[in-house]
């Protein structure tokens, strides 16, 4: 579904990302770690055709996503990105319909393009904002209706920078849980988070950034090893749980693991 083969990104002299391969395929969760200003976002805007690469290339659908139009574009992936300001003072309702405009070039909105929306709406959990202006929500009410704007977009893969992001801890397992299930139809999910305990639970996949470069890259499980998890984000990290199975892990003060 998506690929990219060597991709990099430079800026001047400074290669803000390189060397990235990866592959989705229908029904993967891929999540992108790393450090604060490790490349995630940089990469994101890379697989959505935002940004062009400095080398390498991304494929989506087996074509080059040099190759594909706006509008094509705009049809088989959406972008949940960080920024999150609206130049107007759109509904929330306004907002999550522009998720059909993609479908709208050469003919007129139908009753059909506002039940989608609606659906949309009530699966983000987002429902009872409709009439709400979108500057007046709350970070977590904004982000379910940036939700629904993407589920209306009916898009094969989603590309999405710390969707977990202003969510309370209900809303954050919500949330994935949520796109977790639009997997089971065969999409695509690639998800930069910050925190490793829920890209455990709920990505097939985990690729490690550090400095702008791949650390690791695999199985969830296998990626999150306390001693690389330390490497790339210089804190000790403590692992509890069952080694053969799921672990969770928790950053600690250097005094705390080494006695004050
Ligand atoms: N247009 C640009 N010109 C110069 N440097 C840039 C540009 N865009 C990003 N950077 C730098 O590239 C690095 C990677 O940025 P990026 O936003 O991809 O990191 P990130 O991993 O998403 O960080 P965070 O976790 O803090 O959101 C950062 O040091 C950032 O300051």
């Amino acid at each position: 579904m998506l690929e990219a083969r060597n991709l990099g990104y430079c800026v001047g002299e400074r290669w803000l990302l390189k060397g990235v391969d990866l592959a989705v395929r229908p029904g993967e969760f891929l999540a992108v770690l790393g450090p604060n200003g490790s490349g995630k976002t940089t990469l994101l805007r890379l697989l959505a055709g935002e940004l062009s690469p400095s080398e390498g290339g991304v494929w989506l659908q087996e074509r080059a996503l040099a190759a594909y139009s706006p509008q094509d574009l705009a049809r088989v992936r959406a972008v949940l990105s960080q920024i999150r300001e609206v130049g107007f003072p759109y509904t929330a309702y306004e907002v999550a319909f522009l998720g059909r405009l993609p479908h709208l070039w050469g003919r007129r909105e139908r009753e059909e393009d506002h039940a989608k929306v609606q659906v949309a709406l009530e699966r983000a959990q987002a429902g009872d904002l409709t009439e709400r202006l979108f500057p007046s929500l709350s970070g977590g009410e904004a982000m379910r209706v940036e939700v629904a704007r993407l589920l209306a977009q009916e898009a094969r893969l989603f590309l999405l920078d710390e969707p977990t992001n202003h969510l309370d801890p209900r809303y954050a397992l919500e949330l994935l849980c949520l796109f977790r299930a639009l997997t089971y139809e065969g999409r695509g999910v690639v998800a930069v988070l910050h925190d490793l305990n829920l890209a455990g639970l709920f990505a097939d996949r985990i690729l490690l950034l550090k400095k702008g470069r791949p650390v690791a890259y695999g199985p969830s499980q296998a990626v999150l090893d306390p001693g690389l998890l330390e490497e790339v984000y210089e804190v000790p990290f403590r692992a509890l749980g069952n080694p053969e199975g799921f672990r969770f892990f928790l950053p600690m003060p250097r005094e705390v693991v080494h006695g004050a």
